[in-house]
């Protein structure tokens, strides 16, 4: 097991445990490359499935139960867990019928320790800052992320700093950052910036735990493993999922990779990315075919979350959509919030970036390009109570729509 530059013109390679987020030699993301397990994949499926039976600490933690497939080796007692993932697949009633699917399900990974699926990959990157000794972690953030490293590197014992874009972000995920220690720094601009400046910070003691490090993208895989684990490794036909900085869907597309490439599965669903109409740079290289991604240099949209225009991790992901026969869309901010009410009123709720999957697939509906049949599992990011403010909003303006009605 070791690092890989992810340029395969370049591919250097190097020691899994070496401090680096950027290759050395042309400044590329680094991946892990994974080995395949010892044990024949239908005895790892075994293993996975017993250890949900465990108490012990590092089953109990929906990552770290997959751990054959997970950098290592760690000893077990110095995981810095929360007992994170073990979300569920949530059939959707309403919102099925509002896209035609029998069979649309929700993998709500707003239902972590943090309310955000940060924490897949902070466990996984916060064990590694620990083994290397980091006693400073640090992440620019759209919110979410802040939260989640704020309470992982709480529970690891390590400083936390966080570069939030100032007045851009939910309270509720500021709120959260604050509670579990985090040392803030507001940045003037977009995410793009705050992660500029971090990126800029000369001071060799930060470890950096934005989802380019390769180390989030394998915990953040594992969402992967564990849905199929749910269909009891029947393959779905999509597997649809919000796109900001796209560490999501490149971690998605390493996990699919590595399950069909050590025989656990035999065919690969396509994955679907869906973003925000004002901050659709994936979408637009997607759409023009161009070469190159050209970020969008004003991201505006209501899913705060996913006001990013700059995505770090595009070739991962593009890489991920092609291989799979995916694509990649956009939706409005008006497709958004009637999705993400749907969504509510099915009895799960959710906050507006995750709203994009459904809006997307609501979109693919009116168009006729769903198939009744298929099997689609939407990807929920992150909990409804992360923005409450926008959930008042809406309904403050539902309201005053309502009394403008009843008043004539
Ligand atoms: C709730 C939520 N959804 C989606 C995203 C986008 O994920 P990614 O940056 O991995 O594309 C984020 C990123 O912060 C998020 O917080």
């Amino acid at each position: 097991m070791h690092l890989r530059c992810n340029n395969r013109n370049c591919a250097h390679t190097l020691d899994l445990h070496e401090r680096a987020v950027a290759c050395p030699k042309c400044g590329d993301l680094l991946e892990v490359v994974m080995e395949a397990p010892k044990q024949d994949p239908a005895q790892v499926k075994r293993m996975w499935l017993e250890r949900r039976m465990s108490n012990a600490s590092a089953d109990r933690s929906g990552v770290w139960r997959f751990r054959d497939l997970l950098p290592g080796p760690y000893s077990l007692e110095d995981l810095v867990t929360l007992s994170e993932g073990n979300t569920p697949l949530v059939h959707g009633l309403k919102t099925g019928k509002s896209t035609g699917l029998d069979q649309l399900f929700f993998k709500h990974l707003g239902w972590n320790p943090t309310g955000c699926f940060k924490d897949l990959g902070m466990t996984t990157g916060m064990t590694e800052a620990k083994h290397v000794g980091a006693k400073i972690v640090a992440c620019a953030s759209t919110g979410n992320t802040s939260a989640s490293l704020a309470a992982y590197a709480s529970r690891a014992g390590l400083e936390a700093h966080v570069y939030l874009p100032s007045g851009k972000i939910s309270l509720n995920k500021l709120a959260q950052a604050l509670e579990f220690g985090a040392k803030i720094v507001e940045v003037d601009g977009s995410f793009d910036a705050a992660l500029d400046q971090l990126l800029n910070t000369k001071n060799d003691d930060i470890y950096f735990l934005n989802s380019v490090n390769p180390f989030r993208v394998e915990g953040q895989k594992t969402v992967i493993f564990e849905m199929m684990e749910q269909l009891d490794w029947r393959v779905p036909d999509v597997v649809i999922c919000p796109g900001g900085n796209l560490g999501n869907s490149a971690a998605f597309s390493k996990g699919l990779e590595e399950l069909k490439e050590f025989g656990f599965i035999d065919r690969l669903p396509k994955l679907v990315v869906v973003q925000a109409a004002g901050a659709n740079p994936f979408a637009e290289l997607w759409r023009t075919g161009a070469d190159e991604l050209t970020p969008t240099e004003h991201p505006e949209t209501v899913a705060t979350a996913i006001r990013i225009g700059n995505p770090r991790s595009w070739r991962k992901a593009l890489h991920g959509v092609k291989m799979t026969g995916g694509f990649v869309m956009e939706v409005t901010d008006e497709e958004i919030g009637e999705a993400k009410a749907l969504i509510g009123l099915d009895g799960i709720g959710c906050e507006p970036a995750s709203a994009t999957t459904l809006a997307g697939l609501r979109k693919l509906h009116a168009e006729g390009k769903l198939d009744r049949d298929a099997t689609v599992v939407a990807i929920l990011t992150g909990h409804a109570l992360k923005d409450t403010d926008y959930i008042l909003k809406a309904h403050a303006k539902a309201n005053e729509a309502r009394l403008a009605e009843v008043n004539g």
